[in-house]
């Protein structure tokens, strides 16, 4: 126990359980190799959040290995993991949690593609429907920065804040991302790896053609608002009036 009250350990305990599970799918996408790339989550209603220790093996990572921090990175000590190093990204994370209230989760892996756009410093280009939905637009680069301190954050908070876009790519490095929670962070990062992929292959076969903004904007709407199963909030709209009709279908 880390003495916080029984409202936020559950809090804590759900959280330990959603990254370490959260990592597997990155290794079931094929978006890191060895123990490259990391996943954080905040822990609601705490400021403080959890990632995975550095360079441990993914088939190692439990919910009592992963590590708590506050939001400036610190590791709390005396709770399960906390005798390990956390990840060498954490500081990154951090930066993002303390400037970014809206983020409930941080990605970062070395998938190949998005890694490759990453080296070249090249943007993704908004050439599919796929990318429109999901990115609303290109997929940044952001600055060259070093591991290790905030760095990394600040190029993707400066590069993410009042952008579309839920992945940056860092130069040199790969793609990091974002999202209200870790399992949407983690989906930008199998995304962005798709789109980083099929327009490098489209790109061998001849010119790739832009979508126009106005087809950019309302893939973007349309996927963000009513693609797949109605939320609880959207069920929660008043459905279109219908007239009874009579039995003589007046
Ligand atoms: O590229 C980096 C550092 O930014 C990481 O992806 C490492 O490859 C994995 O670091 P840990 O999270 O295991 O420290």
């Amino acid at each position: 126990m880390s003495g916080y009250g029984p409202t936020i350990e559950v809090a804590i305990a759900r959280v330990r359980a959603d990254v370490a599970q959260l990592h597997s799918e990155l290794t079931r996408n094929e978006l890191v190799v060895w123990t490259g790339g990391n996943v954080s989550a905040r822990v609601p209603g705490a400021d403080l959040f959890v990632i995975k220790p550095s360079g441990v093996a993914y088939d190692d990572l439990a919910p009592e290995n992963m590590i708590l921090c506050d939001l400036d990175g610190a590791v709390i000590d005396g709770t399960p993991g906390s005798g390990r190093a956390p990840s060498s990204d954490t500081a990154a994370h951090a930066y993002v949690y303390r400037n970014m209230p809206e983020v409930g989760g941080v990605v970062h892996t070395h998938s190949p593609y998005a890694t490759a756009w990453a080296a070249r410093g090249e943007e993704i280009p908004c050439v599919l429907t796929a990318i429109a939905d999901e990115f609303g637009g290109p997929i940044p680069v952001g600055p060259f920065a070093v591991i290790g301190d905030d760095s990394i954050g600040r190029g993707i908070v400066e590069t993410l804040t009042g952008h579309r876009s839920k992945a940056v790519l860092m130069a040199n490095h790969g793609p990091f991302t974002i999202g209200p929670s870790a399992r949407a962070a983690v989906k930008a990062a199998v995304m962005v790896e798709d789109a980083a992929r099929t327009v490098h292959l489209a790109r061998q076969a001849g010119e790739i053609i832009e979508i126009p903004q106005p087809a950019i904007d309302a893939l973007f709407d349309r996927y963000q608002n009513v693609y797949g199963q109605a939320t609880e909030v959207r069920r929660q709209k008043p459905a279109p009036r219908v007239r009874a009709r009579t039995a003589s279908g007046a």
